[in-house]
This record gives C-alpha cells, sequence and structure tokens, in this order.
C-alpha cells in the first residue's frame, strides 16, 4: 500500500542565514511551522529576533536559504502577493493615528481589507469598549497595545507575526493575549513570537536564536588562541 506523503509545512524557514553590514545575523535557521502552529523566537537582544520576524513578513530577503509558504518561497513576487495577503503584522511601531478615535483606528484597517463588523466587538474584547468614541492620543501605552490587538482580530489574517507583543500590557492584558493568540490556533492561525517576556503558549515550537556570532577575531580571542590562524 502507498504511503501518504505527510503534508507540507504551511511555513518553511529553510536554512534561512542573513549577512547585515558584513555581520552574520542569522545562521542555518530551520522550522517547519504548520496550521495552528505557535512559534516563539527568543534569544538575547540583537541575537536576531526581529530580523526573523521581518523576514518571515517578506520585508527583508534572506543572504541564503528560503521562506516557503505552501513549498513556494516568498520573495517571489507573484508568491509575495497573495502570502502578504496571509499577514497580521504587530510591532513596537503601532501606526495608530492619533487625531482618530479609538474605533476609526480599527475600523479603518478593516474597511482595507474588506472587511466589516468586528471592529466594535474586538475593541470589547480588548477591554476598550469604553473609550472607543475617545480620541487615540487619550491612551496609555498599554492601551495602544490593545488597540494594535484589536486590530489583528478585526483584520483576521491567518499568519500572526507579533514582535514583543506584550510589552506595556498589564497581567489582565497579556492573559488576553494568550487568550486570542490561543482562540486564533485553535481556528487553524499561525502565531509567531517574538518576545523576551513569557507568554503562554500551549505546544509552542520555542527558536532560541544564539547571540550574534562575532564578525572579527577580537585581540582578546588572539591570545586566548595562542596568536592568529
Ligand atoms: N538594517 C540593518 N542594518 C544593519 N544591521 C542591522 C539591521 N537590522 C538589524 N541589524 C542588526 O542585526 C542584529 C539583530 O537585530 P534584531 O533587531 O533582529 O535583534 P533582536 O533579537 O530582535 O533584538 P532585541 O531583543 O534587542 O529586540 C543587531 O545587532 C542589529 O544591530
Amino acid at each position: 500500500m502507498a504511503r501518504r506523503k505527510p503534508p507540507l509545512p504551511r511555513l518553511l524557514l529553510d536554512n534561512v542565514s542573513c549577512m547585515r553590514n558584513a555581520q552574520q545575523i542569522l545562521r542555518n535557521v530551520n522550522a517547519s511551522i504548520h496550521d495552528g502552529a505557535g512559534l516563539v523566537l527568543s534569544g538575547t537582544n540583537g541575537s536576531g529576533k526581529s530580523t526573523l520576524l521581518r523576514m518571515l513578513a517578506g520585508f527583508n530577503r534572506p543572504t541564503a536559504g528560503q521562506v516557503l509558504w505552501n513549498g513556494h518561497d516568498i520573495t517571489d513576487s507573484g508568491v509575495f502577493h497573495q502570502y502578504k495577503l496571509q499577514l497580521n503584522w504587530l510591532s513596537l511601531k503601532d501606526a495608530i493615528k492619533d487625531k482618530f478615535t479609538v474605533l476609526d483606528n480599527v475600523l479603518w484597517y478593516e474597511l482595507l481589507e474588506g472587511k466589516q463588523g468586528n471592529s466594535m466587538a474586538a475593541i470589547e474584547l480588548m477591554g476598550l469598549g469604553k473609550l472607543a468614541k475617545e480620541k487615540s492620543r487619550m491612551l496609555s501605552m498599554g492601551q495602544r497595545k490593545r488597540l494594535q490587538l484589536a486590530r489583528l482580530l478585526a483584520i483576521d489574517r491567518p499568519i500572526w507575526l507579533l514582535d514583543e507583543p506584550s510589552v506595556a500590557l498589564d497581567v489582565e492584558g497579556t492573559k488576553l493575549l494568550e487568550y486570542i493568540i490561543h482562540e486564533h490556533r485553535k481556528k487553524g492561525g499561525i502565531v509567531i513570537v517574538a518576545t523576551h517576556l513569557p507568554i503562554a503558549m500551549e505546544d509552542a515550537m520555542v527558536l532560541r536564536l544564539p547571540p550574534r556570532f562575532p564578525r572579527l577575531m577580537t585581540f582578546v580571542d588572539m591570545l586566548d588562541r595562542g596568536g592568529p590562524d
């Protein structure tokens, strides 16, 4: 009897490396990510978590290796055109318009997405219901983060790429973040998080990036090794 092939991972990091200014930031990173999976990128400052996340978003190209979506290289322009519609990106830059109300800041994104009817429910779920009609400049840091998360929910795309999503959130906000991640994965969504802070994600893979590779041997290295090679 013919054996059934295992399903392709939705996303595959295939020996991904990255150089910046002649420095090796990432080296031979591999990961298979299936629907419903969670992946936590951890590592010290400067280890390349955001770089990898940006690569997954298609903002940076790998220097070597490839990121495959459904088996296709995301840097191919035809593929990227489709792939980018799958992504929800959240970073420390919140892209919130201060002069818009909280509701409009979510509604605007939802309308651009060609959707409707999700914004208010998302704002309420994130605990901002009473602030919906307020100008966004009134918001605290944690409330701004909640607004960003409300956008994720309203837009509702399958692949979430989250850079430090719990920064500025209080305990309840972090619990809400964990809840929406859990619910999204339950529906088959993928969540990839770069974080220093603990975020509870059941059965998530953890990719711990090593500290950055030194570019040149330092004077101290040379002394330790008894001189240059
Ligand atoms: N555009 C760029 N040009 C040159 N170097 C860059 C660029 N972007 C990032 N780097 C370098 O790449 C390294 C990895 O940066 P990155 O932001 O990915 O790290 P990180 O793990 O997210 O760090 P942190 O925990 O501090 O957020 C850093 O040393 C940074 O200086």
